[in-house]
C-alpha cells in the first residue's frame, strides 16, 4: 500500500516532565519516525551538539529566520527563542515519512492552527512534587529557574484539553510504549487506512 502524506506527531508537556528521554528513547526503538531538530537561542548545554540537539542560533539569526515566515512555529520560553524550522518538516511530511516534534506548550497550540490534522501528545508528571525533583535532579537550573519552569509547568498543565492524547510519565518504559501503540494506532486510522485502499483500487482498476 503506498503511502500519501506522513503524519506530524507532537510531543508536549511541562520543562522537565522528561519529554527529551522520552523521546529519545523512541528513536531507539523507532527509526522510522524523523525528528526535528529545534532551533534556540539558548547556549548549549554541557555535552550538547550544535545540529544534533538543537541548531544553536543568536538572537538575530533567530529574528531573521521568523521575519522570512522560515518556522511553523516558535516561542519565547523562559528567556530564549526556541522553534521548528518550516523546511524539513514539511518536505519529510511531502514525502510520506512521519515527523516528531518535541516542543513546548505555547508552540503546540501554535502547529494545531496550522497542522490541526497533527496527533497531539500531551505528557504529564505522576505529580508536581514529582516535577520539581526531577527538574532539580538535572541538576541544569539554578534555583530561580527552576522556580520558573514549575511556575510555567502549572499553567501549561491547564493546556491539557486541547490535546489527542495523554500520557503519564511514571515509569519511563511504559511511557515511551504508549507513545509507540500512539504512532501505531494512528497508522490504522479507518479514515488514513481507507483512503489508501481506495486510492489503490482505483489504480489497480485504471
Ligand atoms: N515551541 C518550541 N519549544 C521547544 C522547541 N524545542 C524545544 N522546545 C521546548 O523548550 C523547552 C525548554 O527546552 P530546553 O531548554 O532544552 O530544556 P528542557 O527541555 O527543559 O531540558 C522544553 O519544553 C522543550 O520541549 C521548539 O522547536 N519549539
Ligand atoms: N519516567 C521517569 N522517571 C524518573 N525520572 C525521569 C523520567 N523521565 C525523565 N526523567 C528524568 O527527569 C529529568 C527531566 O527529563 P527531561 O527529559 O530532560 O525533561 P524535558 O525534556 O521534558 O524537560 C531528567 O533528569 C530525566 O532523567
Amino acid at each position: 500500500m503506498i503511502e500519501e502524506k506522513g503524519i506530524l506527531f507532537i510531543l508536549s508537556g511541562p520543562s522537565g516532565v522528561g519529554k527529551g528521554t522520552v523521546r529519545k528513547s523512541l528513536f531507539d526503538k523507532d527509526t522510522d519516525l524523523k525528528y526535528s531538530i529545534s532551533m534556540t537561542t539558548r547556549p548549549p548545554r554541557e555535552g550538547e551538539v550544535d545540529g544534533v540537539d538543537y541548531f544553536f542560533k543568536t538572537k538575530e539569526e533567530f529574528e531573521d529566520m521568523i521575519e522570512n515566515n522560515k518556522m511553523i512555529e516558535y516561542a519565547h520560553y523562559v528567556g530564549n527563542y526556541y522553534g521548528t524550522p518550516k523546511d524539513y518538516v514539511q518536505k519529510q511530511l511531502d514525502n510520506g515519512n512521519d515527523v516528531f516534534l518535541e516542543i513546548e506548550v505555547q508552540g503546540a497550540l501554535q502547529v494545531k492552527e496550522n497542522f490541526p490534522e497533527g496527533v497531539f501528545v500531551f505528557l504529564i508528571p505522576p505529580s508536581l512534587e514529582e516535577l520539581k525533583d526531577r527538574i532539580i535532579s538535572r541538576g541544569t537550573e539554578t534555583e530561580e529557574k527552576v522556580r520558573n519552569r514549575l511556575a510555567a509547568a502549572k499553567e501549561e498543565i491547564e493546556m491539557m484539553d486541547y490535546y489527542d492524547y495523554v500520557v503519564v510519565n511514571d515509569q519511563i518504559d511504559t511511557a515511551v510504549q504508549t507513545v509507540q501503540s500512539i504512532v501505531r494506532s494512528e497508522h490504522c486510522k479507518r479514515e488514513r487506512v481507507a483512503i489508501q485502499y481506495k486510492k489503490a483500487l482505483e489504480r489497480d482498476e485504471s
